[in-house]
C-alpha cells in the first residue's frame, strides 16, 4: 500500500516537473525560435538575441550613448537621440525588423497602410504583453489601459461616457479655475522679480490639480496627496522597466520590491477611504447618484452594470486616469510652450487669434473650435513630441497582416515618434516645427497617430484638447515668452518625452 502512494506521489512530482520543465523551455526557446524562424522565412530579419535577454544590453547601450550628452543646438531631429536602437536597426534591416525585448519577440512596424489595419481590425485578439502588464502594474493595476479581451471592452463601456457630452463639458470650469490659480502664482514670481522660470514645473502641478479636480471633486486635497505617491511609484518603476523581468522575481525581499510595497499600501489606503466616503454620502443622503467627479461617475456606471462593486478595479482605473491623464498633456503643455518660445512669430499669430476669438474674455467653450492655428500648433507639438513614442500590442493569435503571417506571441510595436518624423511620410521639412502642415485636414491618417488609433485609440483625447486649448489659450493671452539662455536641449524617454533638464522661458506679463 505504502509502495503504491509512494510510486503514485513519484509520478505526479515527476510530471509536474516534467511539464515545469516543458513549459519553460517552450517559452524562453521553443518558442522564440519557432516565431523567429517564421518571420525569417517571410524576410522579416533583425538583430540576433542572447539568450533570455534578447537585445535588451545592446539597447540600452545605444539609448545610454545617444542621450550622454545634452543636445548643441535646439534641433527637432530627436529620433536617433531617443529610439536609436529603431535608427541603427531599420538601417540595417529594413523596415520591418523583428528584436527581442527580454524574451518577448517585437515586429516594429512604419508601414501605414499595415498599421491601420492592425489597429482598426485586430483590437479584440490583440493587447498588452505580460511583461508590459508587469512594467506598468503598480501605479495601474488592471485598469482600462493595461486590460485585454472582454475585460477591456467591459472597462472601456463603463469608462467611456465619463470623457463624452455634457459630461466633457462639466469638466472646463475646473480647467478654467486651476489655470487662473496658476496665472496667479505666475504672476507673482514675476512680482517677487524672478522673470525666468522654468515652466514644466507649473505645467505639470496644473494638470495633476486638474484631473485631482475632475477625478475628485471636493476631495482633491487628497487626490493631490495620491498623485505624488503615485509619481514617486511611477519614477521607480521606470527606473525598472530597462530591465528583464523573470517570473517570480516580485517575491524576492529586495529594497526595490520593499517599496514599491509600502508605496503602493499608502496609494490603496486613500484611494480606499475616497470611495468609501462617497459609498456613506449616497446611504446618508439616499440619492441613487455618487455625484459628478469622475470616480463618481465611475462608481454610477458600476452602479448601473449591476452586481457588487469591485472595489479593486475603481481604485485600478482612479490611478489610470492619473498615469494617462496628467503627465502626457502636462508634456504637450511644455513642449508647445518650447516651441512658441522659439518661434515669436508663430505665438504673435497664434496670440492674436486669441484675441480675436475671445476679445479678452475668459474662453468659452463654444469658441475653443475656432482656434484654428492654435490647433495646428498643437498638432505640430504632438507630432514632434508625441507623449507616447510607441504603440506596442502583443498578438494572441495568428493574423494575417497584408503579405504577412503575423504568429500568435508576437508584440507589435509602433514607433510614432519615428512615423512621426519621417522625410518620407512628411516632406524633407519633417524635423522642422511648421505648423502651416496642418493646415489642411487632407493629411494621411496612419501618419500622424498621438492618441493611437481605431477603437483602443485614447479614451481621454477630446479632455485633453479641451485642456490643452484652455490653458494655452490662457497663457499665451497673459504673458510672452522666449527660451532662455539657461535652457539645455536634452529630450530623454522616461515612458513618456521629457525634457531632461526642464524648459527654462523669460517671462513678460501683458497688458489685458
Ligand atoms: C496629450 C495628451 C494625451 C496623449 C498624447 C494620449 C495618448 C494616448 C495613446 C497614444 C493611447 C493609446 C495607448 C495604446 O494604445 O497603447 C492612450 C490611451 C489612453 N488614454 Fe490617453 N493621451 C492623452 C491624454 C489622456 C487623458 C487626459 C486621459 C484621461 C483623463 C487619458 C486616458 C487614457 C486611457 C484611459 C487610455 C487607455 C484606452 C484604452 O486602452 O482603451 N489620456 N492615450
Amino acid at each position: 500500500m505504502v509502495m503504491v502512494i509512494v510510486t503514485t506521489l513519484l509520478i505526479i512530482f515527476v510530471t509536474v516537473v516534467l511539464k515545469v520543465g516543458y513549459d519553460t523551455i517552450s517559452c524562453y526557446w521553443l518558442t522564440p525560435m519557432r516565431i523567429r524562424k517564421m518571420m525569417k522565412k517571410q524576410g522579416v530579419h533583425g538583430p540576433k538575441p542572447s539568450f533570455l535577454i534578447g537585445n535588451i544590453t545592446e539597447m540600452t547601450s545605444l539609448v545610454s550613448a545617444a542621450v550622454s550628452q545634452d543636445m548643441k543646438t535646439i534641433s527637432h531631429d530627436i529620433v536617433r537621440r531617443i529610439l536609436p536602437h529603431f535608427v541603427v536597426w531599420s538601417n540595417q534591416y529594413g523596415k520591418r525588423f523583428l528584436y527581442w525585448n527580454g524574451i518577448e519577440p517585437r515586429l516594429c512596424l512604419t508601414e501605414t497602410a499595415l498599421i491601420k489595419e492592425f489597429l482598426s481590425k485586430y483590437n479584440s485578439i490583440s493587447g498588452k504583453s505580460w511583461q508590459q502588464q508587469q512594467g506598468t502594474k503598480h501605479f495601474i493595476g488592471k485598469g482600462l489601459l493595461m486590460a485585454n479581451g472582454k475585460d477591456w471592452q467591459y472597462q472601456r463601456h463603463m469608462v467611456a461616457p465619463a470623457f463624452m457630452g455634457e459630461r466633457l463639458k462639466g469638466y472646463a470650469g475646473h480647467m478654467v479655475e486651476c489655470t487662473k490659480d496658476m496665472l496667479q502664482s505666475l504672476q507673482n514670481s514675476l512680482e517677487s522679480g524672478q522673470s525666468e522660470l522654468e515652466i514644466g514645473e507649473y505645467l505639470t502641478e496644473l494638470t495633476a490639480d486638474i484631473i485631482s479636480r475632475t477625478e475628485f471633486g471636493s476631495s482633491y486635497k487628497k487626490g493631490k496627496q495620491l498623485f505624488f505617491l503615485l509619481t514617486q511609484l511611477q519614477t521607480r518603476c521606470a527606473q525598472a522597466t530597462r530591465h528583464l523581468f523573470l517570473p517570480g522575481s516580485r517575491f524576492f525581499p529586495s529594497k526595490y520590491n520593499r517599496e514599491i510595497k509600502s508605496l503602493k499600501m499608502e496609494v490603496e489606503k486613500l484611494l480606499m477611504e475616497m470611495i468609501k466616503s462617497r459609498e456613506d454620502c449616497v446611504e446618508k443622503e439616499r440619492s441613487n447618484s455618487y455625484g459628478n467627479d469622475l470616480l463618481c461617475i465611475l462608481l454610477d456606471e458600476m452602479k448601473k452594470e449591476g452586481g457588487s462593486l469591485n472595489l479593486q478595479l475603481v481604485m485600478d482605473e482612479c490611478k489610470t486616469f492619473f498615469f494617462a491623464g496628467h503627465e502626457t498633456t502636462a508634456l504637450l503643455l511644455t513642449w508647445t510652450v518650447m516651441l512658441l518660445a522659439t518661434n515669436s512669430h508663430w505665438q504673435d499669430k497664434v496670440r492674436a487669434e486669441i484675441k480675436h476669438i475671445f476679445k479678452g474674455e475668459t474662453p468659452s467653450l463654444d469658441k475653443l473650435s475656432k482656434l484654428t492655428l492654435l490647433q495646428m500648433v498643437i498638432n505640430e507639438a504632438m507630432r514632434l513630441y508625441p507623449p507616447a513614442t510607441v504603440l506596442p500590442r502583443m498578438v494572441f493569435e495568428d493574423i494575417e497582416l497584408g503579405d504577412l503571417h503575423i504568429p500568435k506571441g508576437l508584440s507589435i510595436w509602433i514607433p510614432v515618434l519615428a512615423i512621426h518624423h519621417s522625410e518620407e511620410l512628411w516632406g524633407e521639412d519633417a524635423n522642422e516645427f511648421n505648423p502651416e502642415r496642418f493646415a489642411s485636414k487632407s493629411f494621411i491618417s496612419g501618419r500622424f497617430i498621438p492618441f493611437g488609433f481605431g477603437p483602443r485609440n485614447c479614451v481621454g483625447q477630446s479632455f485633453a484638447m479641451m485642456e490643452a486649448k484652455i490653458i494655452l489659450a490662457m497663457f499665451i493671452s497673459h504673458f510672452s515668452f522666449t527660451i532662455s539662455q539657461s535652457y539645455k536641449h536634452a529630450p530623454v524617454l522616461l515612458l513618456t518625452i521629457k525634457p531632461k533638464h526642464g524648459v527654462q522661458v523669460c517671462l513678460k506679463h501683458l497688458d489685458p
